[in-house]
């Protein structure tokens, strides 16, 4: 069976991150278990000659600074000029410094996803859905707040949470996960960031690619928890094993 994971592990597209210092590694890991292929930059004067190369582009604020301006500008006005998705992760972007950022990015780039929590998706509608630092609190479904942030942006939304919400403002599918780990975890939001890149190089369809990650990453998330017996320990080798040996033909039918 043809699914967008054996197109991604058959053509092993290259994913290019701007990543933040704390989860980089769970996330080139998380993009090459799946079958893609990772890269990390943090120079300007690269971006162009590495999007080329690229198939998507991940940009994560997670730890921005004024410094990486220029290279958010440049990785992501590279990608738009060669026709290559782009995934923003708005980590915390409800505090004022990364909101102004955003806001200053979004004039200048057209991004073509946007995955986040319910707090950091609400920013988008310009509503208000509880937050502190990377987290939300709380753990209520917002789809109205993802259709809206979908129509304000132009972008397929992935709002995760108990529920995950994707959504292009019109339409919209709901991928339900058991696997409380995956929050406790630092990082499986940057991580699923990360595939939806993998995802949506082997596709046009955006919501196709947002919807088959999400719901690979959930299965694996749960899968991964059960074997490690619900703790947190040796859980991202687990899920690593999980999205490594995973096929989509399994995440469909389950
Ligand atoms: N309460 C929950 N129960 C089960 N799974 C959850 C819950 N909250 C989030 N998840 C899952 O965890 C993964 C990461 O989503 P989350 O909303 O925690 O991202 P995030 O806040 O950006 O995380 P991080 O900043 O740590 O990367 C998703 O696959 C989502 O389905
Ligand atoms: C903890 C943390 N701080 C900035 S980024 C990050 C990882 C979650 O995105
Ligand atoms: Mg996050």
């Amino acid at each position: 069976m043809n699914t967008l994971l054996t197109n991604v592990r058959e053509q092993q597209p290259l994913v290019l991150n701007i990543a933040n210092f704390v989860t980089m590694q769970h996330v080139a890991d998380a993009i090459n278990v799946v079958g893609a292929s990772p890269l990390m930059t943090n120079e300007p004067q690269e971006a162009a000659e590495l999007v080329s190369v690229s198939s998507a582009v991940v940009l994560n604020i997670g730890t921005l600074s004024e410094a990486q301006w220029p290279l958010f500008l440049a990785v992501g006005q590279a990608a738009n000029q060669q026709n290559k998705p782009v995934i923003l992760d708005p980590v915390a972007v409800g505090m004022p410094y990364r909101a102004q950022f955003v806001r200053r990015l979004l004039e200048k780039v057209h991004v073509d996803i946007i995955r986040g929590n319910a707090s950091e998706i609400a920013w988008f509608a310009q509503a208000e859905v509880a937050g502190r630092g990377i987290d939300t609190l709380d753990q209520e479904t917002h789809q109205q707040e993802a259709e809206l942030a979908a129509k304000n942006t132009g972008a397929v939304i992935v709002q995760t949470g108990v529920v995950d919400v994707i959504t292009n403002g019109t339409k919209t599918q709901t991928v339900h996960t058991n696997s409380p780990l995956l929050t406790i975890n630092v990082g499986a939001g940057d991580m699923l960031s990360g595939l939806i890149g993998a995802f949506s190089s082997v596709t046009d369809d955006y919501f196709a690619a947002g919807v088959a990650a999400t719901e690979l990453f959930g299965e694996a998330g749960e899968r991964a928890s059960a074997q490690v017996n619900q703790l947190p320990g040796h859980f991202i080798g687990a899920l690593f094993n999980e999205l490594y040996t995973m096929t989509q033909v399994e995440v469909v039918t389950r």
